[in-house]
């Protein structure tokens, strides 16, 4: 990974709480960079971010098993201000010279604090006497304090729910300020950045736009790069920065595998050969995708296909090109935070996820990541800066292996167009509605499976459409999403009527987990 300069960095040690990477989106929302670190190399990103600050993050594991995770003494050693939350407090307190127990008094959710005496962290903020609801999530707790620290706030079944030792920056909570049931957890760390670490929140989007143009041309020179270019948010963004940084250097190749949407490849085009002067290649793969899969049905097999066929296509078209010494990809920072597993052991595969990835070795390519620093919507607030327009910030995400798997069963033309058709309604009534940004995704799928009705007075015997529509962070996990019964009736109504091979919808109402999102 190439060395990060930014100059006020703060560093999160993570210890593999599910709730770490909230912590650095409070801190970026303070307008401070951060990276998070997991705690076997917390060292290393240590002397290689040279932060002004540390936040210690919390953890399922307890300070009081053997084997247990510290925090590298270089951190305390180097005077610093740290900031501990949960296991974060109670490795600081076992490190620094106070007590850990465990056992009694565990606490989960809601509940509330009082504040005991002023700490410069609560400026401007909490006064004495106040309360505050924040959110708790532990077994173990703080027993005695170590030397220099004071109790500054406590709850009922946490006496030192927020302890800090002013001289030296420490300040260490029981309770989890990232999380949005502590309702003041997003300004308290504000507070931790700027007051007391002395970072000014001036980490701006424009300002991270003139570094990275700079960092690429630095890295490109006067070579040639090439793109994948899905028209989706993530490569649209890496695409435009790209170009701002070296021109026509770059070239985009969008892939139509005759598995887009209706009339998305066309759309994307467009919208680029208009608002923008890059070089854009469209090619129509689609005979060559669908001759491969018409037919099959197994959907690890459709999607290994379709990652193969991505990067042979992709291959021929930069070969005609007389060959790239960069692959420009738009791979976000939660793509590349490793995250610190407790379980052990590889995780089994659910599905893989194939576009364009296999690329760079097969090529001898090296990569341009431009977004690798980023959230998703860090991506959006860029690609605004960058003049995207709206329509294409907002967009649900799409996958690489598009309609193939929202066509469960054996893959046709015919069952692809009729999919098309269906999709674009329900797509069309969720923006009447106004729904189309309280979703995080919404699509139809096709099944493989016909049933009788009646129209017009005839016998029908046609295929099933299910709706989808979810809300989401970030893809891990999903709910479904809540409509009312009159819109899904109205969208159903449309589809029935307008598309010709669907007789019949139905709504998921299926989570992840245990569902995932995609059909297959
Ligand atoms: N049809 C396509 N043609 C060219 N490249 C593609 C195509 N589909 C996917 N890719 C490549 O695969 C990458 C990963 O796809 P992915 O769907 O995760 O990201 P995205 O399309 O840029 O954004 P989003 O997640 O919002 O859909 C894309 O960034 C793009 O580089
Ligand atoms: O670029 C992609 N290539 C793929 O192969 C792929 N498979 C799923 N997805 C998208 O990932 C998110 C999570 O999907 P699942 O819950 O179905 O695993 C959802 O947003 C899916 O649309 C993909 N994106
Ligand atoms: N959320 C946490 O960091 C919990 C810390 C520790 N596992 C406890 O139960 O107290
Ligand atoms: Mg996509």
């Amino acid at each position: 990974m190439t060395q990060t300069a930014h100059p006020d960095t703060v560093l999160i040690v993570d210890f593999g709480s599910q709730v770490t990477q909230l912590i650095a989106r409070r801190v970026r929302e303070a307008g401070v960079y951060c990276e998070i670190v997991p705690f076997q190399s917390a060292e290393e990103g240590f002397r290689r971010l040279s932060p002004k600050a540390v936040i210690l993050s919390g953890s399922p594991a307890s300070t009081l098993d053997i084997g247990s995770p510290r925090a590298p003494s270089i951190i305390f050693e180097s005077g610093l201000p740290v900031f501990g939350i949960c296991y974060g407090q109670q490795t600081m307190c076992a490190q620094l010279g106070g007590t850990v127990e465990s056992g009694h008094h565990r606490e989960f959710g809601r509940a509330f604090l009082e504040v005991e005496k002023d700490c410069d962290l609560f400026e401007g903020l909490w006064s004495v006497g106040s309360r505050h609801q924040v959110w708790m999530s532990h077994g173990d707790r703080v027993t005695t304090l170590p030397p220099g620290f004071e109790v500054v706030a406590t709850s009922p079944n946490a006496p030192f729910a927020f302890i800090a030792d002013e001289k030296r920056k420490y300040y260490a909570v029981q309770f989890h300020p990232e999380v949005v049931h502590t309702p003041d957890g997003a300004k308290l760390i504000a507070n931790f950045v700027h007051k007391i670490a002395n970072i000014k929140g001036d980490w701006t989007m424009s300002a991270y736009r003139a570094k990275a143009v700079e960092s690429i041309r630095e890295q490109v020179g006067d070579r040639k790069v090439i793109c994948a270019l899905s028209g989706g948010v993530d490569s649209s963004v890496a695409a435009l920065l790209i170009h701002e940084a070296v021109g026509d250097q770059l070239t985009c190749i969008l892939v139509d595998h005759g598995l887009m949407r209706k009339d998305e490849a066309a759309n994307v085009v467009a919208m680029f050969r208009e608002h923008y002067n890059l070089s854009l290649l469209h090619i129509d793969a689609s005979d060559r995708f669908i001759g491969e899969l018409e037919g099959v049905s197994d959907p690890e097999t459709k999607r290994k296909i379709i990652g193969r066929l991505f990067i042979e296509v992709f291959e021929e078209e930069a070969k005609k090109l007389g060959g790239a010494d960069f692959l420009a990809q738009g791979t976000l920072y939660p793509d590349v935070i490793e995250s610190v597993s407790f379980t052990g052991g590889p995780s089994v595969t659910i599905k893989s996820h194939h576009n364009v990835g296999g690329l760079p070795e097969r090529m001898n390519m090296q990569l341009v990541e431009p977004l690798r620093e980023l959230f998703k919507d860090e991506v959006r607030v860029l690609g605004r800066e960058l003049g995207l327009p709206e329509s294409f910030i907002g967009r649900h995400p799409f996958p690489g292996p598009g309609l193939a798997i929202r066509c469960p069963g054996g893959i046709t033309r015919e069952k692809l167009e009729i999919l098309r058709e269906a999709d674009a309604i329900y797509l069309d009534e969720i923006r009447k509605a106004g729904l189309y940004d309280a979703i995080w995704q919404a699509f139809a799928v096709l099944l493989p499976v016909q049933t009788v009705g009646v129209m017009g007075d005839g016998r029908t015997y046609e295929y099933v459409c299910a709706l989808r529509a979810v809300t989401s962070v970030d893809g891990m996990t999903a709910d479904f999403y809540h409509y009312d019964m009159e819109f899904l009736g109205r969208a159903a109504t449309r589809i029935i009527n307008e598309v010709r091979g669907i007789n019949r919808v139905v709504y998921d109402v299926t989570s992840k987990p245990p569902g995932t999102i995609e059909w297959e």
